[in-house]
């Protein structure tokens, strides 16, 4: 494996749940595997799961992680090729990317959407960028579009509960929210549910369709209350309008999940990527009930990192 930003195949998806398993029954068996090796992670945005479980899965490889919180304490950066930079930024993509990519042998980037520009966002732009410049093994810690590590993640963690011989019944629930927020988590659990061949229903109120390269081959419906029936997992999740790109069109706290939502879904797991609101995504009833399995989600984020740094390292 080159780069890791998407699903490529259920096949790597199939091989890299195995390991990740492999690696929870053992987390340091692999320990020598990295020893010698970097990985730099790069942070645009804020993070709590993504940061720390990144390093761990580094430090159970042997491999060292150096984490820069670039919109906190790096140089502004700027990414438009040609630009006279007599404003704000300081140094050129080009630049940075490069020197990072002769200290590290794997980059790790977070890079979220403006959610003002669509094109620049619907082409992972600036996370692109990276790519480009480093020349070496790039890494999504959650892009413009994609967050492939929680979704990878999240597979492992349905993976782990659903009930032998029973195809389940997987649900994404949009879930109101205060602000406009990304569309990156919802497209990449949509593109691996399908992908990995679960039974996917996306439920959304009119307006917010998500981009439909992601959503083919799922069921598509306004109508929460049938979507929910006889789930056997629901991801809860807000995502802001993507054809009006990222307006908030509904607040609606009718779609905020409860218990009295799921009075048909008796067998229901309810998934969240975190951070969560709670008692506008989910109420606490739910969030601190045996329904939950936002916590173990949580904790597979190491292990598909560690998956997937183990598989980059080769070998
Ligand atoms: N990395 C996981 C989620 C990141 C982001 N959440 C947020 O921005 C939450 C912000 C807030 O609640 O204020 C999202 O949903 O795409
Ligand atoms: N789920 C997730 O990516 O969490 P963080 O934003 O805290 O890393």
């Amino acid at each position: 494996m080159k780069h890791f930003t998407q699903f490529e195949h259920k096949s790597v998806a199939d091989k890299l749940i195995e390991l990740a398993l492999t690696y929870k029954k053992s987390p340091r068996v692999d320990l020598s595997k990295g020893l010698g090796k970097r990985v730099g992670c790069i942070f645009l945005n804020p993070s709590l799961r993504t940061r720390a479980s990144t390093q761990i899965a580094a430090m159970n490889l042997g491999m060292e992680a150096i984490v820069m919180n670039m919109d906190k304490e790096g140089w502004a950066l700027e990414m438009q090729n040609g630009a006279v930079m007599n404003k704000g930024t300081v140094e050129h993509i080009k630049d940075a990317a490069a020197v990072l990519g002769t200290y590290f042998d794997v980059l790790a980037v977070r890079a979220f959407p403006s959610l003002t520009n669509k094109k620049e966002d619907t082409e992972d732009f600036i996370f692109s960028q990276f790519i480009k410049y480093a020349g070496i093994p790039v890494v999504s810690l959650e892009s413009a579009i994609r967050h492939p590590l929680q979704s990878l993640a999240d597979m492992i963690t349905i993976q782990e509960h659903m009930i032998a011989g029973k195809k389940p019944k997987v649900v994404l629930t949009w879930a109101p929210h205060i602000k406009a927020i990304p569309h990156a988590v919802a497209n990449s659990f949509a593109e691996w549910a399908i992908g990995c061949g679960h039974e996917l229903t996306i439920a959304h109120p009119e307006g917010y369709e998500l981009d439909k390269k992601f959503t083919e081959g799922a069921t598509i419906t306004p109508n929460q209350k049938e979507a929910l029936e006889n789930a056997d997992f629901v991801y809860v999740k807000n995502w802001s309008a993507f054809d009006d790109y990222g307006k908030i069109h509904s607040t609606d706290s009718s779609w905020m999940l409860t218990e009295a939502h799921l009075k048909n879904a008796p067998n229901a797991k309810v998934m969240h990527c975190l951070p969560v609101r709670r008692n506008v995504e989910l109420s606490d009833e739910i969030l601190d009930s045996e329904r939950s399995i936002v916590q173990k989600q949580a904790e597979n984020r190491i292990y598909a990192a560690q998956a997937v740094l183990s598989n980059i390292l080769g070998g």
